[in-house]
């Protein structure tokens, strides 16, 4: 039998919590995933005191999964959203709960502009194209800082190549290394190798907040920020709280990440956040060996849903293993010589001609 999210809320359906009802019905179990066998969720107390009445019933509740078929391990985190502490100091320590801000989204000091690269669909390239674009917009002469809002999944510090530890000499703000001449900013920077983030939303929402306002971006003409798929907790956040320049929606020509680019270009238009733009990734493969052109996953098929959308189609970007390989390595391809490098460099000049970056 296959392990489910279903089979797993039915086992903490029947776990009792104090004061009456079960873990579900009382709504107390948040971000539960299943994956392969590992079963991973958060207890969202309502008060510190209710988090230490729970500790019996955490436990009962990983024995009795580790009972069901299939399961390998269960990773349960315990969380209170108790009354906040009246301001509270600065911390470093990234993923506590965002804090109210006054009005509506906000400019980010000496930062001219932000771009938010997005996809529908995940695989898209959304990373691969935010950190090349930002190689090739410093190598235009623009000042830029890369964001990497992917915050459960976090790859550009992979990517750019970046594996210190980011310093704070005051103890207040974080300063971001540099790599290929862009400022850069990974929660991946800030976790153990292997640690896996596991939060809910307004966790989420607080690395968020803290990565854009307590990192010291210093003057960025540009600070290209390279969110997680689809359309959540994150993209929501930095709509409401940073004051975006716009969206460069990423997608592959097939048609299923088409239908999902379609459903993030709705969601930015629902905040009020311009889509400067549709960008085709993946799109022709030229054969190293033979020089065969080839349309893995179609082509022109971005081109043609931008004009239908009445919105401006920024480029295509061919489908090459060099990418992915200098993507592993480190050394965005952006950063060296040749056609790929070329592609970028078009995207990253029709962006300045644009004023865009
Ligand atoms: N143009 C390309 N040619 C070849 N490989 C590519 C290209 N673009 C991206 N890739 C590869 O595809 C994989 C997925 O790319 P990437 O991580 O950039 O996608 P993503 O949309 O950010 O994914 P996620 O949804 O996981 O955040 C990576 O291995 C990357 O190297």
């Amino acid at each position: 039998m296959t392990l489910t999210r279903d089979g797993v809320t039915g086992v903490l359906a029947g776990i009792a919590v104090p004061g009456g009802g079960t873990l579900v019905s009382r709504d107390l179990i948040r971000a539960l995933t299943v994956d392969g066998g590992v079963v991973r969720f958060v207890i969202e107390a309502a008060t510190p005191e209710d988090a230490r009445a729970l500790a019996p019933v955490e436990a009962e509740a990983e024995r009795a999964l580790k009972a069901l078929p299939g399961v390998t391990s269960v990773q349960i985190v315990m969380t209170a959203h108790g009354p906040a502490a009246k301001a509270p100091p600065p911390s470093l320590k990234i993923g506590g709960h965002p804090t109210p801000q006054q009005g509506g989204p906000q400019k980010v000091a000496g930062v001219a502009r932000i771009l938010a690269v997005a996809s529908g669909k995940g695989g898209v390239g959304k990373s691969t194209v935010s950190s090349n674009l930002a190689v090739a917009l410093a190598r235009a002469g623009r000042k830029v800082g890369l964001l990497d809002a992917d915050i459960l999944g976090p790859s550009q510090a992979k990517m750019m190549g970046v594996s210190a530890r980011p310093q704070s000499p005051d103890g207040q703000t974080i300063e971001p290394p540099t790599a290929h001449g862009v400022k850069m900013m990974s929660l991946g920077l800030m976790l153990k190798e292997d640690e896996a983030v596991i939060w809910r939303g307004p966790m989420l929402m607080g690395a968020l907040q803290q990565l854009i306002g307590q990192v010291n971006w210093g003057t960025l003409d540009v600070l290209i920020v390279d969110l997680p798929p689809g359309t959540g907790d994150v993209q929501l956040t930095l709509c409401q709280r940073a004051q975006l320049t716009g969206a460069l929606v990423v997608s592959t020509p097939q048609d299923v990440a088409l239908l999902d680019a379609r459903k993030a270009i709705d969601m930015f238009s629902k905040l009020k956040t311009p889509v400067l733009g549709l960008i085709e990734n993946m799109s022709t493969y030229i054969c190293p060996n033979c020089g065969h052109e080839a349309h893995i996953f179609g082509h022109g098929g971005v081109a043609a849903e931008a004009a239908r959308l009445d919105l401006p189609f920024l480029g295509e970007l061919p489908l090459s293993l060099e990418v992915r390989e200098a993507g592993d390595a480190g050394r965005p391809i952006a950063a060296g010589e040749g056609a790929n490098a070329e592609a970028y460099a078009r995207l990253a000049h029709r962006l300045i001609a644009g004023g865009m970056a």
